[in-house]
C-alpha cells in the first residue's frame, strides 16, 4: 500500500509538518510523531480533509458518539433499526409534512433532553447527514457542542431535514445508516479513517443509489410517494383547473413525480431552513439546482397546460368577438385605404377665409391631431378649434402638397356686389338729388346752417308737419331736391361722418370767418378727400364784425385747399348762418356742383340705399333712416340691410308724412325691418322675404364666427398680450343710446380711454331704453355702469337697478358722459406718489447703545426731522438705507420733531451701518388721485 510522508501532505496544504502531526494526533492518528512519518493514502486523505474542513472523519465521530451516547445511539445501529426507522419514519412524515411549520415551534421549545431523545430516536441518520454535509462541524467541537449544532440546524429543519435526505438523497440515509453498520463493524476491525472517508463521500454520489439493496429501494419508493401526493396538493392549490388532469398524468409516470417530490420537498426547505444552511450545504447547492430545474420544468408543463388551456377558453370564450373585432379592424382598413385614396387624391381644397383647425383637417380627409402636429413642428401651436391664418394655411398648402382656394364666404351675402353687378340701362337714368354732408370744427356753425336751410324750408311753407330729427333731410332750390345728412358737429361722431361720406355726393365745410382752421376742419377735409368727394367751403359766421375769411383761405390753402380766387379750384362761399347771408348761393353751387357729378340713377329697378341712423320706436319697431342712392324703394318691398332683413310697412318724409315711396338720392324713414341696422349700412330691395332672410342669416353667421374667431385666434405674441392686458384694470360698462349714430360716437369715444394701466370694457351696448335684460347683465359684472345716452330707465327698470346695487348713469350730452368716466377710470388708477423732501441731518457721530442699536448724533442742516417720518440714509450722495425713524432725542427727551440747526440723536428702525458723515434725509410721501 502507498504511504505518504506528512510533510509531503503539510507541503501540499502549505502548513507546516508539526501543525499536520498535531491535526493528525487530533484526529486520533497517534503514531504520527514526526514529519517523516508515513501514512497510508485513506488516512492521508482524511488528515486532507480534516485540514481542509475541519470535518472530523467519520470514523472518529461515530466512536465518540458511541462513547458519549446512550444506548438508544447504540441501537439504532442494530441491524434492523434502519428498516424499523424507515418504517417509524413513513408513519411519521405524513405528520411531519403537514406539521412542518408547528412542529418547528414546538421543536423549538422543546427542552433539551427532549431534543436529545428526538435525536437520538429519530433523527439519528440525520445527525449522520448532518455529519456528512454541514462543513461547520469542528472536530475540535466538543460532544456537547455537536449535540448542540445538531440541535441548531434541526431546530428549522426538524423533521423536514429528514424529509430533505429523504427526498433529496432518499436512500441517503439508510444508505448511511447501512454504511453506519459498515463502519461500525470497520471501527471495531479499526480499519482506516481515509477509507472510510472515501466511503461517506461516495455516499453522496447519487449514482450508486441504484447499487443499493433493493429493499431499502422500496422503502424509499415508499416514502416517496408521500411528498408527491402533498406535492400534489400544492400543485392543486396552485393549479386548481388542472389537478385532475395532473394526476392522472402524473400517476403512470413515477419516475417524474419522483422528480417532482424531490424538487418539492427541496422548495420546502427552502422555506423552512436558515439561508445560511442551506448555503453552507454544499450538496445541496449541488443538488438543488438539478431538482429546482425539474420542478420549474414540472411547473412549466403545468404552466403550459394551464396556458394552453386559458389561451383555448379566451380563443374560444373570444373568439367571436375577436373576430368581430378583427373583422370591424379589417372593415376599418379597407376605409382608410379609401380615405387615404381620397387624401391622395385631394390635390385642390375650396375653403372659407375663416377656417378652424378641425374644419380644415376635414376638408383634407386628414385627423387634426396631423394637422396640429404639422404646426407645431413649424412652430406654430394651434388647438383643433383655433382658426388658421393665411400664414398657416399656406405652410400647410406646401406641407399637404395641395392647392388651397379660400373663398370669401362674405361673397355670399355680398347682396351689393349682386346689386352692382346688374348695370343699369343708359335710358333708365334720371338725374338724381345730391346728398350733400356739412363738416366743420366745433362751434363753427353747423347746426345753424342746417337749421337755417330746414327752418327756411319750413318758414317758406313749402311742406306742412312737424320738422323732426331724422338724421337726414331734403330741401328744394331751384325745383331740384338737395338731401343733406344732419351730423351733429362733435368730434365723437368721427366715425359716422366717415361713413357718412361714402354715401355724400358733396362735403360742405363749414369754417367760422372768426375762427380760421380748427384740428376738426383738417380732419373734416381729410375724411373728404379720402372719400374722393368734392368739398365746398361755407365761410361761416360772415355777419360778425371779428369775420376774416382771408384767414379762413389762408389756412386752408396750407392744406391745398386753394380758393378759386386764389387761383385753386375750391369754391368759398361766404355765408352767416345768423343772418341767411349766401346760403342760396350756396345751396346753387351745391347744384352746380352735382351737375358736374352728371349724378344719375335708375328709378326703375329696386333700391339700394344707405342707413344714416336707426333705432327702436314703441309701437313701431325698427326705424330706420335712410337715403336712397338707386332705383326706388316702394311700400311692400322686401329688403335686407346687413344682418336685419324685412318687408318695408311704410314709408316717412322728413317731416314725418307716409309716402308710398322713396326715389332716388331722397331720404326718408322706413318702418319694418327686422332689427336695427348699423349706421352706415347698405340697404337693397330684393325680390321676395326668403332671399332678404337667406342675405341676413348668411351675414349673421359670418358675423359670429368672425367674432369667435377673434376670441380664438391667439398668437404666441398676442397670448402674452393678453396676459399682460389681464393686469389692466378695466371698468365694464353698457352703453345704450336712443339712436346708432350716438351709440357708435359714445363707443368710440369710450374705446380711446385707455392706457397701459385701465381701459373701458363694452360688455354691452344697443340702441333703445334702459332694459331688465341690461341690469341683469349689469349686476352680473363686478362694478358694471349703465351708461345711458338721451335714455332714461323707466319705473321697473330703476327699480331693479336699485334692488341689484346697479348705478345708471344717464346723459344728453356727450362730453359730459366722458369726462364722467374719465372720472371714474381715475378713480380705479393707481395713485400718483410724489415725495417731498421735508429735511436732512448729517450724522457727527455713531454711538452704539446695547440692546437699542445705533443712535446717530445728528446736526439737522435742513428743515426737520420727524419722529416716524420715511427717511433715507445717503453716503457720499448714494442712497444706502430706506427706513423710518424709530427714535428721536433731544438730549435726553424724546422729541417729535427736531429743526434745522439743531442738534439730535436718531435711532433708525433696522439699520445699524450708520457712519459719521452719512446724511439723513427725511421725506413724506405724497398720493395723488390719477386722472386719465
Ligand atoms: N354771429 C354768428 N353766430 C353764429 C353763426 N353760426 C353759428 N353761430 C353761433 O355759433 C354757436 C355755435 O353754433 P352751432 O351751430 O351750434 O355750431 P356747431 O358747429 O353745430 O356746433 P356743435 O354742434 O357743437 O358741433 C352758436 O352760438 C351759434 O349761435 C353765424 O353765422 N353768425
Amino acid at each position: 500500500m502507498a504511504e505518504v510522508r506528512i510533510s509531503e501532505i503539510a507541503l501540499e496544504l502549505g502548513y507546516s509538518s508539526k501543525e499536520i502531526i498535531e491535526k493528525a494526533n487530533e484526529m486520533g492518528l497517534k503514531k504520527i510523531k514526526a514529519q517523516n512519518s508515513a501514512v497510508s493514502m485513506e488516512e492521508a486523505e482524511a488528515i486532507y480533509n480534516y485540514v481542509q474542513t475541519g470535518e472530523l472523519p467519520q470514523k472518529l465521530k461515530t466512536k465518540s458518539k458511541i462513547h458519549s451516547k446512550p444506548k438508544k445511539e447504540i441501537e439504532i445501529l442494530d441491524d434492523e433499526e434502519p428498516i424499523k426507522k424507515s418504517k417509524k419514519e413513513k408513519a411519521d412524515k405524513p405528520k411531519a409534512q403537514k406539521t412542518v411549520k408547528p412542529k418547528k415551534e414546538s421543536v423549538s421549545k422543546k427542552t433539551q433532553e427532549q431534543k436529545e431523545e428526538d435525536l437520538n430516536s429519530v433523527k439519528e441518520p440525520e445527525e449522520i447527514k448532518n455529519e456528512e454535509v454541514k462543513k461547520e462541524t469542528k472536530e475540535t467541537t466538543s460532544k456537547k457542542d455537536i449535540k448542540t449544532e445538531i440541535k441548531e440546524e434541526l431546530k428549522p429543519q426538524d423533521k423536514d431535514e429528514i424529509k430533505t435526505t429523504k427526498s433529496k438523497n432518499s436512500e441517503t440515509p439508510k444508505k448511511e445508516i447501512s454504511k453506519e453498520k459498515e463502519s461500525e463493524s470497520r471501527i471495531k476491525k479499526v480499519e482506516s479513517l481515509a477509507s472510510l472517508s472515501l466511503k461517506k463521500r461516495r455516499g453522496l454520489v447519487i449514482v450508486k443509489k441504484k447499487d443499493e439493496p433493493k429493499e431499502e429501494e422500496k422503502t424509499e419508493v415508499k416514502a416517496k410517494k408521500e411528498p408527491t401526493q402533498r406535492l400534489n396538493i400544492g400543485l392543486d392549490e396552485i393549479f386548481s383547473n388542472t389537478s385532475s388532469n395532473l394526476k392522472k398524468k402524473k400517476s403512470p409516470k413515477k419516475q417524474p413525480l419522483n422528480t417532482r417530490k424531490e424538487s418539492a420537498t427541496k422548495i420546502e426547505i427552502l422555506d423552512d431552513r436558515d439561508i445560511k444552511d442551506v448555503e453552507i450545504d454544499d450538496e445541496s447547492e449541488v443538488v438543488l439546482p438539478d431538482l429546482t430545474l425539474s420542478a420549474i420544468n414540472v411547473e412549466n408543463q403545468q404552466k403550459e397546460i394551464k396556458q394552453q388551456k386559458v389561451y383555448r377558453s379566451a380563443q374560444n370564450k373570444f373568439t367571436n368577438q375577436e373576430t368581430r373585432s378583427i373583422s370591424r379592424g379589417v372593415r376599418k382598413k379597407h376605409k382608410k385605404p379609401v380615405k387615404k385614396d381620397e387624401e391622395i387624391s385631394v390635390s385642390s381644397i375650396d375653403i372659407p377665409k375663416e377656417i378652424r383647425v378641425y374644419e380644415f383637417a376635414d376638408k383634407l380627409g386628414k385627423q387634426p391631431s396631423e394637422i396640429i402636429s404639422k404646426l407645431f413642428m413649424l412652430g406654430l401651436m394651434v388647438t383643433k378649434n383655433d382658426f388658421l391664418d393665411e400664414d398657416a394655411l399656406e405652410i400647410l398648402a406646401d406641407e399637404f402638397n395641395v392647392t388651397i382656394n379660400i373663398i370669401d364666404e362674405a361673397l355670399k351675402f355680398d347682396y351689393t356686389k349682386d346689386y352692382d353687378e346688374t348695370k343699369d340701362d343708359e335710358k333708365d337714368l334720371v338725374l338724381r338729388a345730391p346728398v350733400v354732408t356739412i363738416m366743420g370744427h366745433v362751434d363753427h356753425g353747423k347746426t345753424s346752417l342746417l337749421d337755417y336751410i330746414r327752418n327756411s324750408r319750413v318758414a317758406t311753407g313749402e311742406a306742412g308737419g312737424i320738422t323732426q330729427h331724422v338724421g337726414a333731410y331734403m330741401v328744394e332750390k331751384n325745383g331740384r331736391k338737395i338731401t343733406f345728412i344732419d351730423t351733429p358737429g362733435h368730434e365723437a361722431f368721427t366715425a359716422m361722418r366717415e361713413r357718412g361720406a361714402e354715401v355724400t355726393d358733396v362735403v360742405i365745410i363749414i369754417v367760422a370767418a372768426d375762427d380760421g382752421v380748427k384740428p376738426q376742419t383738417k380732419e373734416a377735409i381729410a375724411h373728404a378727400k379720402a372719400a374722393n368727394v368734392p368739398i365746398i367751403i361755407a365761410i361761416n359766421k360772415m355777419d360778425k364784425p371779428t369775420a376774416n375769411p382771408d384767414l379762413v383761405k389762408s389756412g386752408l390753402s396750407e392744406l391745398g385747399i386753394l380758393p378759386i380766387d386764389w387761383g385753386g379750384e375750391y369754391e368759398f362761399v361766404p355765408i352767416s348762418a345768423k343772418t341767411g347771408t349766401g346760403i342760396d348761393e350756396l345751396l346753387e353751387i351745391v347744384l352746380l356742383q352735382a351737375d358736374i357729378l352728371e349724378l344719375k340713377a335708375n328709378p326703375k329697378r329696386m333700391a339700394k340705399a344707405t342707413v344714416i341712423e336707426s333705432s327702436l320706436k314703441k309701437g313701431l319697431g325698427t326705424v330706420a333712416t335712410i337715403i336712397v342712392q338707386n332705383g326706388t324703394l316702394n311700400i311692400g318691398d322686401n329688403v335686407v340691410a346687413g344682418v336685419s332683413y324685412g318687408r318695408v310697412r311704410a314709408i316717412m318724409d322728413d317731416k314725418g308724412n307716409h309716402i308710398k315711396k322713396l326715389s332716388p338720392g331722397e331720404c326718408g324713414v322706413i318702418i319694418g325691418l327686422s332689427e336695427v341696422p348699423e349706421s352706415g349700412e347698405t340697404l337693397i330691395g330684393v325680390e321676395d322675404e326668403k332671399t332678404a332672410k337667406d342675405y341676413a342669416s348668411k351675414k349673421h353667421d359670418y358675423l359670429r364666427q368672425k367674432e369667435l374667431s377673434k376670441s380664438t385666434k391667439v398668437s404666441l405674441e398676442e397670448l402674452g398680450a393678453k396676459i399682460a392686458e389681464g393686469e389692466l384694470k378695466t371698468l365694464p360698462v353698457i352703453v345704450k343710446a336712443d339712436v346708432g349714430g350716438s351709440l357708435e360716437a359714445i363707443k368710440a369715444s369710450l374705446e380711446k380711454l385707455r392706457n397701459d394701466e385701465i381701459k373701458v370694457d363694452i360688455i354691452h351696448s344697443g340702441v333703445g331704453g334702459i332694459t331688465q335684460n341690461d341690469i341683469g347683465l349689469a349686476s352680473a359684472s363686478e362694478n358694471c355702469i349703465i351708461l345711458g345716452f338721451n335714455v332714461r330707465p323707466t319705473g321697473d327698470v330703476k327699480e331693479r337697478a336699485k334692488e341689484r346695487g346697479v348705478e345708471i348713469k344717464t346723459y344728453n350730452v356727450i362730453y359730459t358722459l366722458l369726462d364722467d368716466v374719465k372720472a371714474i377710470l381715475g378713480g380705479l388708477m393707481s395713485p400718483i406718489i410724489s415725495e417731498e423732501e421735508i429735511g436732512q441731518a448729517e450724522i457727527r457721530q455713531v454711538i452704539n447703545v446695547p440692546k437699542i442699536g445705533q443712535i446717530a448724533g445728528c446736526m439737522v442742516t435742513d428743515g426737520n426731522i420727524t419722529r416716524g417720518a420715511d427717511i433715507r440714509v445717503i453716503r457720499d450722495g448714494v442712497v444706502k438705507f430706506e427706513g423710518k425713524v424709530s427714535s428721536l432725542r433731544r438730549f435726553k427727551d424724546d422729541v417729535k420733531e427736531v429743526s434745522k440747526g439743531f442738534e439730535c440723536g436718531v435711532g433708525i428702525e433696522g439699520y445699524n451701518d450708520m457712519q459719521v458723515g452719512d446724511y439723513i434725509e427725511s421725506f413724506v410721501k405724497r398720493e395723488e388721485q390719477a386722472t386719465i
